[in-house]
């Protein structure tokens, strides 16, 4: 793969401040269209957020892709998930064919799906799945550290790369997903270490799991904290203590596509704990980021709160797979059709009205 990021700091050097000028034009358009004044809401802000981070106005949103990084967890061993590890290469190949749910919502979106292997347990061949494999899945957490941390970097640059391949490809927006069974365990971890939660309020039932089983989550999630020591000031060292090929190669996408001025979907818990982690290496990477969702998993609103951003769609979803990231663009589908074709007050014969006139 072309390496257009060969290093952290590089990488980081790279990502630029955002464009307020584009962003001040973008809401004074929607200030003059003839609707309520930010009636619109957060897709207002969304649409102003992306003419911020890619500095025109003049937003569009053709070419879309979802990138899928697929991994494999150590931590699956202590019993913390519903199903087994075998699984992620199951989904993974039904990603690659266009058979998994993602898939189905990505059709009616008109969004590419890219699977790739940043991580997976060794597998058949699944022809379509991007080579992009650190390691054969992570060591289990509570016995160790995931990974070292020059594989942990190796796995972010990775994302960063994807991200610039797709920038250079013509995507105008990217979404984030991910597939690997257990990596709702690393994340409840990564996320307890940056916010400094306890297990109870961050670790959920992820894709399904007994009431005996999430005790054993949330013991799980309580011993690789303890043992492994994450420096919450490091999000790389919490990358790599308790968190996943996955997660670190998104928080790498959420950093390439701030680089390549591109806006960036979250998905659910997995994608917003990694948008966290690269917001916290370089807080101009949270401009191109759009929370697409409330996760169902507990910690989902406080890392959005965490990121300040809010979220076009509360309905419970808890998939993965990038699902939430891709219901939200016929959303900003929706608004981009009022902001490119809606009629402003003048050319409604009506005189526009600004936040300090409040009219009776
Ligand atoms: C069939 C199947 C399809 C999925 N698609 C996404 N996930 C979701 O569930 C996994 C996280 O949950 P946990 O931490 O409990 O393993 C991730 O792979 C996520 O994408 C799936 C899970 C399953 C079982
Ligand atoms: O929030 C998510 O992304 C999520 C939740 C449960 C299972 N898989 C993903």
């Amino acid at each position: 793969m072309t390496m257009y990021f060969s290093s952290i700091s590089s990488l980081l050097d790279a990502i630029p401040a955002p464009d307020e000028t584009a962003r001040a034009a973008a809401l004074a358009h929607w200030d003059a269209l003839a609707k309520p004044l930010g009636s619109l809401g957060t897709l207002e802000e969304d649409i102003a957020r992306i003419a911020a981070v890619t500095g025109d106005p003049d937003v569009r949103l053709q070419s879309r892709t979802l990138l899928v990084l697929c991994a494999d967890n150590g931590v699956v061993a202590r019993g913390v998930t519903q199903t087994d590890s075998s699984v992620t290469a199951v989904v993974a190949k039904a990603l690659a064919e266009g058979n998994s749910t993602v898939c189905h919502m990505a059709r009616q979106a008109s969004c590419r799906v890219v699977p790739v292997d940043m991580g997976m347990l060794p597998h058949e061949p699944i022809p379509g799945l991007v080579h992009c494999c650190v390691r054969p899945g992570t060591d289990d957490i509570t016995k160790g550290p995931a990974m070292t941390r020059p594989q942990c970097e190796q796995a972010v640059l990775a994302g960063a790369n994807l991200a610039a391949r797709a920038a250079e490809q013509g995507a105008d927006i990217l979404a984030t997903g991910e597939m690997g069974i257990g990596n709702t365990t690393t994340s409840a971890a990564v996320a307890c270490a940056l916010l400094g939660l306890v297990p109870e309020e961050a670790v959920g039932r992820g894709a399904g799991l007994s009431d005996a089983g999430l005790a054993r989550k949330r013991t799980a999630v309580k011993e690789a904290l303890a043992l492994n020591r994450p420096d919450p000031a490091d999000p790389l060292d919490v990358l790599a203590k308790v968190g996943g090929l996955d997660i670190a190669g998104l928080c790498g996408v959420f950093l390439g596509t701030a680089a390549c001025r591109m806006p960036v979907l979250i998905d659910g818990v997995i994608s917003a704990v990694a948008a966290l982690c690269a917001a916290r290496l370089c807080p101009n990477a949270r401009e191109g980021m759009l929370a697409s969702h409330v996760s169902a998993e507990p910690c989902g609103r406080r890392l959005l709160e965490a990121l300040k951003l809010h979220p076009l769609i509360c309905a419970g979803m808890r998939l993965g797979e990038g699902s939430g990231a891709v219901a939200a663009l016929p959303l900003l589908d929706l608004a981009l059709a009022v902001y490119h074709g809606g009629r402003t007050f003048g050319a409604l014969g009506m005189e526009a009205y600004t936040p300090q006139e409040d009219k009776p």
